[in-house]
């Protein structure tokens, strides 16, 4: 099953186009790892779909259940496109602290409902049982209580994913998430995501499509299912990472950069 589908997907930064003829599905219940130089377009593209940046051509699909409730952006969708819809079916963890104070890591955990509570972002039960079971799924449920100024970035890195878990979406899109990590994190980091996305316990979570961006190639053809290549001539190869080792072997292209 397919969470998302991009087809003939041009993106970019208004007339500057960063990236053409772009076709991929998103698998559900699979770790996907979106790779390439710095500067090829991964965040335009995780921007593009994550419905921050509109796509300059093409179109990008987000399955529903049944057919009858996919969502669909195009160039033209532009202010038609219900952000509330979208944030049902896409959560986001971008490279970073959260700019806040104050705040404990439950609180930020709590803020992924925030499509589904009302405008001044009331929790019920139902969502304090959401939020205390994605704590426990990362793993952060002894820093619950801590102030998120007080935690080390790699602790961070999982508080964000536990707020999008906490946004109950069947796709999850993470910008460099590893980029600040020491490598234990990182792979960590890269484990628990593949296993979050596999994760069906049948008692609510389904599996999830997730698509993680990072500079680690070697890494990305260990640990994912799937790897998306944004290459330097601005292709997007994809397939397992066999698939994709053989590919670039036959293309006589370098597997690492
Ligand atoms: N807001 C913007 N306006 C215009 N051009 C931009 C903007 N943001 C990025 N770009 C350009 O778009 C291209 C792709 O940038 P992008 O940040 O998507 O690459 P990336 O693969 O994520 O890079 P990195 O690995 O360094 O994070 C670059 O040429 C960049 O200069």
């Amino acid at each position: 099953m397919n969470t998302l589908t991009i087809s003939d997907l041009t993106i970019g930064h208004g007339k500057h186009i960063v990236a053409s003829s772009l076709n991929a599905q998103l698998a559900a219940g699979k770790l996907t790892c979106l790779v390439g130089r710095n500067g090829v377009g991964k965040s335009t593209l995780l921007k593009t779909l994550a419905g921050f940046l509109p796509p300059i051509h093409g179109e990008i699909r987000y399955s529903g259940t049944n057919g009858s409730d996919d969502i669909v952006i195009t160039p033209d969708s532009g202010r038609r496109t219900d952000n509330g819809r979208l944030a049902k079916r896409v959560s986001v963890v971008l490279t970073g602290r959260p700019d806040v104070s104050m705040m404990t890591a439950r609180d930020i955990v709590g803020l992924g409902r925030s499509p589904y509570t009302d405008m001044w972002g009331t929790l019920r039960d139902s969502d304090r049982e959401v939020v205390e079971s994605s704590m426990e799924r990362v793993g952060i449920g002894n820093l619950s209580e801590r102030n998120i100024e007080t935690l080390s970035d790699g602790e961070c890195q999982k508080v964000l994913i536990a707020k999008a878990l906490t946004q109950e979406t069947p796709i999850i899109l993470l910008d460099e998430p590893t980029a600040f990590l020491d490598y234990p994190s990182k792979v960590e980091t890269m484990r628990l995501m593949k296993a979050i996305a596999a994760e069906n316990n049948g008692g609510g979570h389904h599996a999830q499509g997730v698509l993680l961006s990072t500079h680690d190639m070697e890494m990305a053809l260990h640990l994912a299912d799937e790897v998306w290549l944004m290459t330097q001539d601005r292709r997007l190869l994809h397939g397992t990472p066999k698939e994709l080792e053989d590919a670039l072997t036959k293309e006589n292209l370098k597997i690492s950069f």
